[in-house]
């Protein structure tokens, strides 16, 4: 890794190990954000993307390794200045009205970055009056007014779980164009989990793929779509094939994903690009195969 590289990284996690009692919910996880990225934490339910996050603002202590946000370690440090968090179940009081919650976020926030008047301009943008109350919003109201007083902090780094899993696909499209609208004019960087691939296909330059308790994929979308084919052919095809990440088998015809461009089996399998969906859907159905330069 070069210098402007290391000195870039707004998040890292660095063998990163986490035991629930004597259980492994996460082994051995590195990869790194430079600033700017947008990234999709992906990965089946279960497989840690909580806990990841969790790790990062100090909510949960990593068993192994070390994480770094913001050249600060959140387990000594919780959650460093410049970072938001938008928990799963975004955590408002229900009781307050909106411009209760928005006072609320300004005396909590009174050290920092707080912009006050950000996040009620993206409040009212989403349609919700300063005097509804959050108890009587809908879910996706709540993560739109959740949203909006994390991006109020002003933060460096927004980590969001599961941000888009309530929302209709026109919220959907316009959380993201905001969240989007502040990486272009802060150079924010974003970490947010879903299970939704075609919902991070747009607004995402970098994935993070969990599966097996570890990261089975980390790299800048474009490049991974890049470095993987796939290819069909007879039933007998790509068996021995070590480039293989999974292969299904339709009668007498074998659909394989296959890193690296290389051509798998013989007689001459054809080879086309896949899609982000076909890519995470053949990691997570072959739990033990991950990409090599991801270790
Ligand atoms: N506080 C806890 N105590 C014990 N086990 C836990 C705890 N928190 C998480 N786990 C376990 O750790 C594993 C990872 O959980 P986590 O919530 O991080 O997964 P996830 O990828 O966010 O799942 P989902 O997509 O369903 O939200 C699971 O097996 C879960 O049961």
């Amino acid at each position: 890794m070069n210098e402007d590289e290391t000195t870039d990284t707004v998040l890292r996690y660095d063998a990163v190990g986490k035991q629930f009692g004597r259980r492994d919910a996460l082994r051995d996880c590195s990869f790194a954000l430079p600033r700017g990225r947008v990234a999709a934490l992906v990965g089946a339910n279960g497989a840690g993307k909580t806990t990841l996050l969790r790790m990062a603002v100090g909510l949960a202590r990593p068993s192994a390794g070390r994480i770094e946000v913001l050249g600060e370690n959140p387990a000594a440090t919780g959650t460093p200045a410049g970072v938001s968090y938008v928990a799963q179940d975004k955590p408002l009081y229900r009781r307050f009205r909106v411009r209760e919650m928005l006072r609320a976020a300004a005396v909590l926030n009174s050290g920092g970055n707080w912009d006050g008047a950000h996040a009620a301009s993206l409040i009212a943008d989403a349609g919700i009056g300063v005097g509804q109350r959050i108890g009587e919003l809908s879910a996706g109201q709540r993560a739109r007014v959740a949203i909006a007083l994390a991006l109020g902090r002003r933060p460096r780094l927004l980590l969001l779980d599961e941000p888009l899993a309530e929302l209709d696909p026109l919220a959907r499209r316009e959380i993201m164009g905001t969240v989007l609208a502040a990486v272009a004019e802060t150079g924010m960087t974003v970490l947010l989990s879903s299970h939704v691939v075609t919902d991070i296909e747009d607004a995402c330059d970098h994935l993070v793929l969990l599966g097996d308790r570890r990261v089975m994929l980390d790299g800048g979308i474009d490049g991974l779509l890049a470095g993987h084919r796939i290819h069909s052919g007879p039933a007998t095809s790509f068996v021995d094939d070590e480039t293989v990440v999974h292969r299904s088998n339709g009668g007498r015809h074998t659909v394989a994903l296959v890193r690296d461009h290389e051509p798998a089996a013989e007689p001459g399998p054809s080879g086309s690009a896949p899609t982000l969906e076909e890519l995470v859907v053949a990691y997570l159905q072959a739990p033990a195969a991950s990409d090599p330069e991801a270790a």
